[in-house]
Parts: C-alpha cells; sequence; structure tokens
C-alpha cells in the first residue's frame, strides 16, 4: 500500500518550534553542500559558540524520530537510528532533479528512511520549490510550516524538488538506518564527550571558508548588512551599528556573535542580554541534556523545553 512507504504529518511540529528552529539556522548557517543552498548539520551547532543553539533540533529531531518509528520502524521490525540531522535553505534557483535517497553515492546506501519537515510556508515566505513524488495518489506535497513527509528512501520513492523561484525555503531534514553502526547519536556523543563543560565550544572552530558565498561573499556579513547593520573590526573586538551609523553599538566577540545580535535585534525589537538570565538558563538546559546523552549513549532531550524557547 502507498501509505506504507510514504506518509505526511501536519501539526506535529509546533509553530514556536519551527521558528526557534529558523532561527538557529539564521545565525550559523554556512554555505551548503548543494548549488544555491545554504545547510547546518547538527555536528557544527555542536562545535560553535552557541551549543545551546542545537536544543530545537534536539527537540524536532526527538519528534519526528517517533513518528517514523511509530510507521516505518514497525513494519520492518527494526529500530530506526538517526544517521544525519541538518537544517537546510533553498535560495532562489534550487532544486533537485528526480532521485532516490539511498543511491546518490556508495556512502548513502545505509539510508532506510527520510524525513523532511517543512519550517516556513511556500505562498507565503517562498514561491517554486514543490516536493514531488514520481507516481502515486500522494504525489505533491506542499510545503508548510509544521509538515513532514518521510518515505523508505529506496528506489520505490523516487521523488524531485522543483525550483525555487523566490525567497527562503527552511527545511530540517533527517535520514534514518537501521544498522548501528550510522548512528549519528553515537557518533556525537563519541566527538564530543565532554560538550558544555567548557571545553568543547570553539574546540573545533569552523573555517570561515565554510561561510564562504558563491559569489565570495561572507554569508555572516551578508545577513548582518541586509538586517540594517554594519560591522567593524577593531582587534578582537566586532562593534556592531546600524547600517546609518546612529543609535547604538554593540561589542561582539565574534562575527558569529555579531549576528546572533543583530537578529536578536530585528526578531525582539531589542537587544536580548546575551551574558544574562535566559542565555545561561539555556546553556545549563544544554550541558545537563548532554550528561544524560553520555550516560545513556543515546541524544537526550530535557522534557520542559518549553521553557527553553530561544525566541
Ligand atoms: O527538501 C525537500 O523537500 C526534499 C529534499 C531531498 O529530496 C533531498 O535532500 O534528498
Ligand atoms: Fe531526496
Amino acid at each position: 500500500m502507498e501509505e506504507d512507504k510514504r506518509r505526511v504529518w501536519d501539526g506535529e511540529l509546533s509553530r514556536d518550534l519551527c521558528r526557534d528552529l529558523r532561527f538557529v539556522h539564521d545565525c550559523l548557517g554556512m554555505r551548503g553542500y548543494r548549488a544555491r543552498t545554504e545547510a547546518l548539520h547538527l555536528n557544527h551547532v555542536l562545535v560553535s559558540e552557541r551549543p545551546h543553539l542545537a536544543l530545537p533540533i534536539l527537540k524536532a529531531r526527538e519528534i519526528i524520530s517517533g513518528l517514523v518509528q511509530d510507521h516505518f520502524g514497525l513494519q520492518l521490525n527494526r529500530y530506526l537510528y538517526l544517521e544525519w540531522s541538518g537544517l537546510m535553505v533553498w535560495l532562489p534557483g534550487s532544486e533537485i532533479g528526480w532521485h532516490y535517497d539511498s543511491n546518490n553515492e556508495d556512502y548513502l546506501k545505509q539510508r532506510v528512511v527520510s524525513a523532511v519537515a517543512y519550517l516556513n510556508d511556500q505562498g507565503r515566505d517562498f514561491t517554486g520549490g514543490s516536493f514531488e513524488f514520481e507516481e502515486g495518489e500522494t504525489r505533491g506535497v506542499s510545503p508548510r510550516e509544521g509538515r513532514v513527509v518521510a518515505y523508505f528512501s529506496n528506489e520505490s520513492n523516487i521523488h524531485r524538488v522543483r525550483r525555487v523561484e523566490s525567497g527562503r525555503r527552511y527545511t530540517l531534514s533527517l535520514w534514518f538506518t537501521d544498522q548501528p553502526a550510522h548512528d549519528e547519536d553515537a557518533k556525537l556523543l563519541k566527538q564530543f564527550p565532554k560538550l558544555g563543560t567548557g571545553s568543547s565550544p570553539g574546540a573545533h572552530p569552523v573555517p570561515d571558508e565554510m561561510y564562504r558565498t558563491e559569489a565570495g561573499n561572507d554569508i555572516r556579513m551578508d545577513k548582518i548588512r541586509a538586517l540594517g547593520f554594519r560591522v567593524q573590526q577593531e582587534g578582537a573586538t566586532h562593534l556592531l551599528q546600524a547600517s546609518n551609523g546612529q543609535g547604538s553599538t554593540w561589542r561582539c566577540e565574534s562575527l558569529t556573535h555579531s549576528l546572533i545580535r543583530a537578529l536578536r535585534i530585528r526578531e525582539g525589537g531589542s537587544d536580548e542580554d546575551e551574558g544574562g538570565g535566559r542565555e545561561k538558563t539555556l546553556q545549563s538546559a544544554m550541558e545537563e541534556s548532554w550528561e544524560r546523552s553520555v550516560e545513556l549513549g543515546q541524544l537526550y532531550v530535557p522534557d520542559h523545553l518549553a521553557e527553553h524557547r530561544l525566541l
């Protein structure tokens, strides 16, 4: 039955969670591995200056993994491990032709189920960018905030993404595998055993090269400008100011920090005290979550995450 091999859910990811996920991408997103895309692998959030920005990704992963176990894991009578988790933004001109996900390259053979969560709305936030299966009743899926599509990654689900015409199309892509050797959780825990204790953040800096756009600019600088700000470097300090030079100047410790501040000012209409209460709560939630995760051998998400909203 078609329903067995692919499935669409609505309303499983809340609007708030989708908004936080878009914010995480805007803060830390890098140039993508496909033309005219941006990408942010979970791994890169964990090594960033703000590892707690991983919290909404961990939450969304947990929700989607539950749906995938119930629908696909039960059919196969197997546990499905997360194999790869990442945020993606599809810019105008991006598209992907007919393909199936376990067949691009040899290194993708272990993928059993694919899941894509849409984080904003086609028609309102971007145009183009429909998802289509090659055959079947449920052929077209229009991206909509909170909608999740999941399907077997093999040749029974050949699909494509139509060209994005305008705007930014935000997704969270997850792949699942039945092979424990490809378990993403185990790999991340092994790679960052001490995350949150102060030793890991910044310990594996991402090279600037990964922020370079196809036009040769720094993606963070482009975003800061688009938000109506400019940055001047003074020694190790970055000074953030409105582009017209009027109003406050914010002292920031890095380009990424400047971007996060600019985003917060634009989102909330005012500056968020980054060293203040909320930031600390989020950091300790992340540390606690990581400590539990190391004990469990599996990424653990705090229950009361609603109190840990980023925005
Ligand atoms: O973003 C989508 O709708 C699907 C993306 C896709 O097919 C892929 O990444 O393999
Ligand atoms: Fe695909």
